[in-house]
């Protein structure tokens, strides 16, 4: 299903926490005197001198050869136009952030105030010290290929016009395999383009390069088509201007077109447009945000149409992401003089043979769990796929060598290969895999908070995305009112106020009285109860009339929990217990017991370390782990180190199949060198650990806050372990998108429940 992007969602994105999309984060220590002299003055002179001596040395002591200027002066943003390089700045951050994320590769966005293109390329010049490499975006025609050919000329770093030829590479890949799929020569195909500006004739010109013939080719910009008699066309699109002056507009010229190519501006042709071409259409609708004719509306004209857009909430993404990150990584990694035509091609093909390589699973489960297979819905490869990387840089950085234009080689291929894997991490897909196996078999979600503003965004979310169906608690009115306030679309979604209604909390009273009436309990309190929403959620999940529950955002933890714990409580012979699922740089990892039990004895230990395994397990981890303590296997004396031994001594023996090791200090359970050094003997000598078993509640916390607040890890959780029935509790003040992931992993925890009872 597609997803909707609403207005007030962008903006919030944009504006939540610091403004922006990026940072920029040091890569050295900065913590003593000694730190600071060597940072700055007076040892930053000494690089300063080397590089001096020889600019090559900027790649051995500066970030140079790993930084991107992304750099525009606004005149063609998006689809967007002329809004000028302020307004262009959140496109040139989005940028940064994918190049960041897809390739590891650092950027800083430059919005320029210049028109003129004789004084951009004098300003951009300029910046060469700075970088290793140059992307030039969303500056318009014909201006940009006067700025993109002086800039190669003149400079001794890749540039690249990533709408023209970023554009360029993945729409020919997605081209050749569409004519292979229905059996057209490009030698032979009509195409028609819509544009005329700096992507268009780039597209045209590769689609040319590749063989489609100049004669074959109508091409429009506003003014209509681009004719032999027309005075005004600049020289790059005279190579396009048609001798046939007989053609009307747009809608004459796709009568038999075999090829519609757009990259002009949204809505600008019809079903009618559609209709009227031959068989088998190739429709790229490419302009952004919206393409020239909305995707239902097109694949509604024909049901013979190949149809490709530059959005991604459709199949058939053709949009530059796919290439841009990894060129530059490959050109970046031989430090390429240029990005030639050579790398161009190569990344073209590269990404065309992707395409036709089984999907692996981990790509099936990132998109829904679609079976992906090579047709006429995946003509290229998907934006989020790992392989990319490893097969398109290389492919570049290949080229780059054999056409002579790289200042270093490769040699180790195998080796570059697993230095690509590292740049983009895996474990950063783990909440996606989460999102996808909820999505796979939504469950009903009781939220009991849900006269909340930000509970209702929330729930939109989880409908948009179809991660669970959700029964929303609260007043009617007050609901209804939120909703409204905030344009949510709501509609059809359950919501019940009545459990103020005395019939319901009659018959809920009954099941908690029952219950509860030897721990002093009556009737009477227990049907009051059921007014508190906490109370009555819990008891829908006990009865089976819903699979989870979600509360905890405005009510502190021991309130929300009590009632959860009274109604439901623990699985038989278990404890209850919170794990905190922390993404870092180094990876993802465990942490027990957060939350709940605040000085657990051995036994208590042992049901947490039980737990624990289970919890990794459940989100695809083989739990590795570590009981904590400040002492490693019995080196100092005490409470502590006794009680993790020992919880280990025993758990060991319950599970002799689990790795646990301790008692153990934290630093060392995470690192391997020591432990091979010092402690060869552990079980968690080969790889290290990824669970944390805590001493105390306190230790726990204490330290998944501050590795969220110091080491910018991301915390998932808490997670509820133990209950007999999904129940998961919000952090006071949880995001929007905290409260969405917390959602997914008590429909996950859900599906688990149920799986282990159908065994
Ligand atoms: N999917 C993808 O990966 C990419 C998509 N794009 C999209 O392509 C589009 C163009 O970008 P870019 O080439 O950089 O911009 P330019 O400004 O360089 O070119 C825009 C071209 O489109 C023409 N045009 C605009 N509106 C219409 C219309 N209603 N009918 C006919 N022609 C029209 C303009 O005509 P005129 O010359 O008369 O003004 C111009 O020739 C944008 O929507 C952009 O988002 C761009 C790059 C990558
Ligand atoms: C994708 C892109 O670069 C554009 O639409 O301009
Ligand atoms: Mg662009």
């Amino acid at each position: 299903m597609p997803k909707k992007v609403r207005r007030q969602d962008a903006l919030n994105y944009h504006m939540q926490g610091t403004p922006g999309k990026i940072e920029v984060v040091p890569t050295k220590m900065l913590s003593s005197q000694s730190d600071l002299a060597l940072a700055y003055s007076p040892g930053v002179a000494e690089p300063c001198k080397e590089i001096e001596k020889d600019k090559e040395n900027a790649y051995k002591y500066t970030a140079k050869g790993n930084l991107v200027g992304v750099i525009s002066n606004g005149t063609a943003v998006l689809g967007l136009g002329d809004i000028g390089p302020d307004a262009s700045k959140p496109v040139m951050e989005g940028k940064g952030v994918l190049f960041k994320k897809f390739a590891g590769i650092d950027v800083f966005d430059i919005e320029i105030q210049e028109k003129d293109p004789k004084k951009l390329i004098q300003i951009i010049k300029s910046l060469e010290p700075t970088f290793g490499g140059i992307n030039l975006e969303d500056i318009k025609a014909p201006e940009c290929f006067e700025v993109e050919t002086a800039l190669k000329e003149q400079m001794n770093i890749p540039v690249m016009h990533d709408d023209q030829h970023g554009t360029a590479i993945i729409s020919s890949a997605a081209l050749l395999n569409a004519l292979e799929l229905v059996d057209k020569k490009i030698e032979n195909v009509k195409i028609v383009v819509l544009g005329a500006g700096a992507a268009a004739i780039s597209c045209t010109k590769l689609y040319h390069s590749l063989g489609a013939k100049l004669e074959n080719i109508y091409m429009f910009d506003r003014k209509g088509l681009l004719t032999k008699d027309r005075d005004d066309l600049s020289e790059t699109g005279k190579m396009f201007a048609s001798a046939n002056t007989e053609i009307k507009d747009v809608l004459d010229a796709m009568k038999d077109a075999d090829v519609f190519l757009g990259l002009s501006a949204g809505n600008v042709i019809n079903k009618k447009h559609i209709k009227a071409m031959a068989d088998n259409p190739i429709v790229f609708a490419l302009a952004n945000p919206d393409p020239e004719i909305p995707y239902a509306e097109a694949m509604a004209a024909r049901k013979d149409i190949i149809m490709a857009t530059g959005r991604s909430d459709h199949p058939n993404q053709v949009n530059n992401v796919i290439g841009f990150p990894y060129i530059f990584r490959g050109a970046l990694d031989v430090r390429a003089t240029a990005i030639n035509e050579e790398m161009k091609l190569a990344a073209a093909y590269a990404i065309a043979e992707l395409a036709k390589q089984p999907v692996p699973e981990l790509i099936n489960k990132a998109y829904d769990d679609q079976k992906i297979v090579f047709g006429r819905e995946y003509l290229i490869p998907k934006p989020l796929d790992p392989r990319l990387i490893t097969t398109i840089s290389p492919a570049v950085a290949n080229a780059a060598m054999k056409s002579g234009v790289a200042k270093t080689n490769i040699r180790d291929w195998a080796q570059y290969d697993v230095d690509l894997q590292k740049r983009i991490g895996v474990d950063q897909k783990l909440m996606n895999r989460i999102l996808t196996k909820a999505k796979k078999d939504p469950k009903r979600v009781v939220f009991s908070e849900a006269d909340n503003a930000n509970i209702l965004k929330a729930v939109q979310m989880v409908i948009d995305e179809g991660i669970a169906v959700p029964i929303l608690l609260g007043n009617r009115e007050k609901i209804e009112s939120l909703i409204e306030t905030h344009q949510l679309d709501l509609g059809g979604v359950t919501i019940i106020d009545n459990f103020l209604n005395d019939e319901k909390r009659q018959e809920y009273g009954k099941v908690l009285y029952e219950k509860r009436k030897r721990k002093g309990v009556t009737q009477y309190e227990a049907v009051k109860l059921m007014r508190d929403r906490n109370y009555f959620g819990s008891m829908m999940v006990e009865l089976g009339e819903a699979d989870a529950m979600i509360s905890g955002l405005t009510k502190d933890y021991p309130k929300t929990i009590r009632p959860a714990l009274e109604i439901i409580g623990a699985e038989e012979g278990k404890r209850v217990a919170g794990m905190y699922i922390l993404l870092t740089k180094k990876g993802t990892f465990f942490f027990s017991d957060t939350t709940v039990n605040t000085n657990p004895t051995v036994d208590e230990l042992v049901e947490i370390i039980g737990l624990t395994a289970r919890g990794a397990k459940v989100f695809g981890f083989e739990p590795r782990m570590a009981v904590l303590s400040y002492s490693n296997f019995g080196s100092s004396k005490g409470e502590i180190p006794e009680k993790t031994a020992k919880a280990r001594e025993i758990a060991k023996k319950r599970w002799p199949d689990l790795i646990i090791d301790g008692d153990i200090q934290a630093n060392i359970a995470v690192n391997e060198e020591l432990l091979k050094e010092t402690y060869p003997f552990s079980e968690l000598a080969d790889k290290g650990a990824n669970t944390f078993i805590f001493p105390s509640l306190a230790s726990g916390n204490i330290a998944y806050k501050l590795l969220m607040e110091l080491g910018n890890a991301e915390a998932i959780g808490p997670i509820l372990l133990g209950m007999n029935k999904p129940v998961h509790i919000l952090q006071l003040g949880s995001s929007i998108r905290e409260i969405v992931n917390m959602v997914a992993i008590s429909v996950v925890d859900s599906q688990d429940h149920q799986n282990r009872s159908n065994l």
